[in-house]
This record gives C-alpha cells, structure tokens and sequence, in this order.
C-alpha cells in the first residue's frame, strides 16, 4: 500500500481566473491571492469596465499599491471586449506588456458584464486582430437567452458561439473560463492547442446538491451554476489528466454578505483565502497529488506564453477552520467558501 502523502512541494501557483475588484474591496482581498500566487489574470468587470489600456494600467498601479509589504504579487490585465473595441486598442495592448488577455461576456450573462458584447458579428474586427497577433480571448460561456435552461446555458453557448469562432477565427487563442460542465470538457479536449479552459475548485468540489444542502445557500451561487455530479466528475477527470489545456483559475468572486444573503443575490464564490488549498483537497480526494503542480503551477503560464515561477510553496495535510466571515467594506462582510467548516490542506509559512 502507498503510504499517503500529507506533504506537498511545488512551484509556487498563479490563478488565472480572478477577481479583485476596487478600492477597499481590492484591499481586503488582494492578501488572500497575493500569498499564496504569483501572478493573477485580474477580470475586467468592474463598473465601468476597464475597457481601454489606460484604464488597465491604472487598475494595475491600484493593485500594485495594495500589495502587502513583504509579498511579491504581478497583476496581468485584461480589457473588457464591447461591440465597439477598435482593433487599435488591440494593438495598444500587445505592446503596453501589460495586457495578457481580452474577455468576451455575453452582455447580461453575469456580474457586471451590461455593457458586454450583443452579437460576436459585432467584434469582428478586434477578433481577427487578436488572431492575427495571438492575444488571448477569455470567454464566459453561457448563453443569455431567457429560453435555455439555466443549466444548459454552457452547452447551448458551445453550439451557438464557440463553434463559430473557432470555424471563423481558427487560429484564435480561447480561454473557455470556468467550464463547469462534460459537453464543455470535452469540446475543449478535443479543440485544437490553442483552446484551453480553467477550473475552479468549488467546481471541482461540489455538485448543484450545494446549492440546498439544509436549505438555500447563497454563497455557493455562483455562474456558471454548479452543475450534477457527473460533470463534476468530468471535470475532475480533466484537471487530474495531465493535459495542459487545463489550468487553474479560482473565479474567487467576492460579493459582501449583504448583496449574497438577500433577494436576488449576487453569483460569485470568494475562496480566494483558500485558493490553492482547495485544489489540493479536490486532487488528493481524486488521488492525483502529483498532477497538481501542472495544472496550478505549469500550464497556465505555458499557454500564456509566461515564463514559469522559480519559487516554490508547501503545502501539508492538517485542517484548519474557515472564519464565519472575514472584513470586506465598511459596512459589509465577505463569507469565504467553506465558512465555519475545515479546509483539509494548509499553506506552510
Ligand atoms: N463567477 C461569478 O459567479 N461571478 C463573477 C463573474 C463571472 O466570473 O462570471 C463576479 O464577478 O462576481
Ligand atoms: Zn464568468
Ligand atoms: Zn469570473
């Protein structure tokens, strides 16, 4: 019998999928990410939307000024994709080396994404410039159309628009962001290198049973919705498979208590605090320990194009309580995923 392994070292993690949004909100949560990542691919969907290079860079200079003293934390920028990104501002971006990604939300599908796009048509000529010079576009996949269910909205999104743009733009590079779904982990798997997805851990640790597990329960709604087991299953198969088309990306999504606890609550989970060692719970629970540096640590830079972290973090095997709640705004507290329940790994250090 293999002995079980309670200690981890590997190359220090980035998350590439988060966010962090502004001013006191960014502060308070900026630590949790910035101790355990290198760097984070920062969404763009704050209100206004962070649109322009200009606007990017200094959302970049307010995350670098709430880095904690001591810690060492490299934002990468995204641009929010309208119906009227110019082709242009694609361009401005490559060359400001501090834009890694554009990202497309179907206007209404999810937090903030009002002003997003209305038709793929729209965006044509941003896209074909993206194509052309290989900067990424980071999709969230859901169909808005009140007439899919919302548990197939993933899937139909993959008929209507995924498709498409990989027939239209083939040699666009895709970031199908937090997959929660078999049709979505298999469309990926099957698309050529320059698609790849991430995953989250929520998803990779629950099914849509969360959501009315002893009643309703806000803090896990997020978008796209927990699906059933069998495609957190899938799912699971795909992070732990060693393929590098699947990176990590946590999706923490902070919301104060008070916009998730009340009618129509906000989608997002915040697990930033336990951003990494959520991964290692979901991978050791799949006996696949030893595919964690891969996905957490390797593929996401690789498929960026970015240069590997040289430092390392241990993780080990001991429990430890999650808070009831931790500070978020002035008048508002931040739930953390797992509240008044354990994490099952630690960070060390
Ligand atoms: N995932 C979520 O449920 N919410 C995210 C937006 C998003 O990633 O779709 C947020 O910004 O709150
Ligand atoms: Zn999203
Ligand atoms: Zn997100």
């Amino acid at each position: 019998m293999k002995t079980p392994v309670t200690t981890l070292s590997i190359t220090r993690p980035d998350d590439w999928h988060l966010h962090l949004r502004d001013g006191m909100a960014l502060k308070s949560v900026l630590p949790d990410t910035a101790r355990r990542f290198a760097r984070a691919i920062v969404m763009p969907n704050l209100k206004p939307p962070v649109t322009t290079v200009a606007q990017a860079a200094a959302y970049r200079q307010r995350i670098l000024d709430a880095v904690p003293a001591g810690l060492s934390f490299q934002p990468l920028m995204t641009l929010y994709l309208t119906d009227n990104t110019p082709p242009a501002e694609i361009d401005t971006a490559r060359t400001s080396g501090i834009v890694h990604g554009v990202k497309l939300y179907p206007a209404g599908a999810t937090t903030n994404s009002d002003a997003g796009v209305t038709g793929i048509a729209k965006c044509a000529a941003a896209l074909a410039r993206m194509e052309k010079i290989g900067m990424p576009l980071l999709v969230h996949g859901e169909v808005t159309d009140p007439e899919v269910d919302v548990f197939d909205r993933e899937a139909v999104f993959i008929e209507r628009v995924m498709r498409p743009l990989q027939q239209d733009f083939p040699g666009l590079r895709v970031v199908f962001e937090h997959i929660t779904t078999t049709d979505a982990a298999d469309y990926v798997s099957a698309a050529p290198a320059n698609v790849a997805a991430t995953i989250t851990a929520h998803h990779l640790l629950l099914n849509r049973n969360a959501l009315f597990q002893g009643g309703l329960r806000p803090h896990h709604y997020c978008l796209p919705v927990l699906k059933r087991e069998a495609h957190r299953q899938a799912l699971l198969r795909c992070a732990t498979s060693g393929s590098p088309k699947f990176f990590l990306g946590t999706d923490s999504a902070p919301h104060g208590r008070r916009s998730k606890e009340i009618d129509c609550g906000c989608a997002g989970c915040y697990t930033a605090h336990a951003g990494i060692e959520l991964y290692a719970e979901a991978f050791d629970a799949a006996n696949a320990l030893d595919r964690l540096e891969g996905f957490a640590s390797f593929f996401g830079a690789d498929f960026y194009g970015l240069p590997r972290n040289a430092n390392r973090i241990a993780l080990v095997k001991q429990p430890w309580p999650v808070p009831a709640e931790q500070p978020f705004l002035a008048d508002d507290m931040l739930v953390p995923f797992r509240h008044n329940e354990t994490v099952a790994w630690s960070l060390q250090g």
